[in-house]
């Protein structure tokens, strides 16, 4: 059966996120890989979201960007905001509370934020190699306070980095493409991370303000780490119910974006969702927006597209279409 054949028996009525194991990602043993491969499809069919667990980020690394983040926030707002990422160029930097409303109707998301991307742990200024070649092109900027901040963010970064380089080859397998299809199309893959504090909430229950509204994410997919024991996040199945997913120990939550719903013509889900902190405690998550490197072009491909599914979307220039969203996000 072809991938659009398949597509067309999918209900989307998920009630639970399905687990995988990425000890196998590379594999020697063709079959093992493709195996692999075919669970991640069924997932991104089925959901748009699933768990990844022995994903390689060294549980040191997590600690310490928990650490500083939680250091970094607690930081007057005075300080934070010489940040502002509305002063510095490129959606970098600190986004106060209330400031993003990514679900339109809504009063504000209810959480603050720390964004970067693309940089080296040892390049002491900016990359030069790196200066055009995305959505968030040029400088990151970091906070004077606390020590350790950039270190400790840009560890966690670039081996979340390592994951979604392992992710790729396997998303093409699933896609019964060669599984080397994205190499030259990720070469400077878009790399985004922001760090999140959501406040806890309290008051009445009011849908139009929760920790981050409603959304669908726009990159390929997202490297999401959440923190242990505080369920936010939810997820929309074809049904309307908001199904949970919790936070399990050792894993990662991996999401596709608009971007893949695009190159798939919506046979992968880019799935809606929300996260809502009414646990009475701070709740901090790390994603990592992962793509293609900027000028590359998404269109429907040849075999997500078949008589009865013609192609839902024209082409867009990867880079382009992230600008725009942003842009759209925060201004
Ligand atoms: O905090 C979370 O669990 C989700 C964050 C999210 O969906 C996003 O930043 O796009
Ligand atoms: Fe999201």
């Amino acid at each position: 059966m072809s991938l659009a054949e398949s597509a067309s028996v999918i209900d989307g009525a998920f009630q639970n996120i399905p687990i995988i194991d990425l000890s196998r990602a590379t594999s020697p043993d063709e079959n093992e890989r493709k195996g692999l491969a075919y669970q991640i499809r069924d997932a991104c069919m089925n959901v748009g979201f699933f768990y990844v667990k022995n994903h390689g980020i060294p549980p040191e690394y997590i600690v310490n960007i928990l650490e500083v983040n939680k250091e970094y926030f607690k930081l007057p707002t005075e300080e934070k905001l010489k940040l502002n990422h509305k002063t510095v160029a490129n959606f970098k930097g600190y986004t106060p509370l209330l400031d993003a409303n990514i679900e339109p109707g809504n009063r504000g998301d209810l959480h603050e934020a720390f964004q970067i991307g693309w940089e080296e742990l040892e390049a002491k200024a900016h990359d030069e190699k790196r200066a055009n070649d995305g959505a968030m092109a040029g400088a990151n900027v970091w906070p004077e306070r606390p020590e350790g901040y950039r270190e400790g963010v840009l560890k966690y970064y670039h081996a979340a980095v390592a994951v979604g380089k392992i992710l790729f080859p396997l998303f093409a397998l699933s896609l019964d493409l060669p599984e080397r299809y994205f190499d030259d199309k990720t070469k400077n893959s878009a790399a985004i991370m922001n760090t999140l504090h959501y406040p806890p909430q309290t008051g009445p229950a009011d849908d139009r303000i929760v920790g981050i509204g409603a959304h669908t994410d726009f990159e390929c997919f997202t490297i999401l780490w959440q923190q242990p024991g505080i369920q936010a996040l939810q997820v929309l199945n074809s049904q309307k119910q908001w199904i949970e997913a919790p936070p399990i120990d050792g894993t990662l939550v991996i999401n596709l974006g608009d971007q893949f719903a695009r190159w798939t013509n919506d046979i992968f889900k880019s799935t809606v969702h929300r996260a809502v902190n009414r646990n009475g405690v701070d709740r901090y998550s790390i994603p990592l927006f992962f793509g293609t490197d900027y000028d590359v072009n998404i269109e429907p491909i040849a075999s997500c597209v078949s008589a009865e599914r013609p192609a839902r979307y024209g082409p867009v220039l990867a880079g382009e279409y992230v600008s725009q969203r942003l842009k759209e996000m925060y201004y």
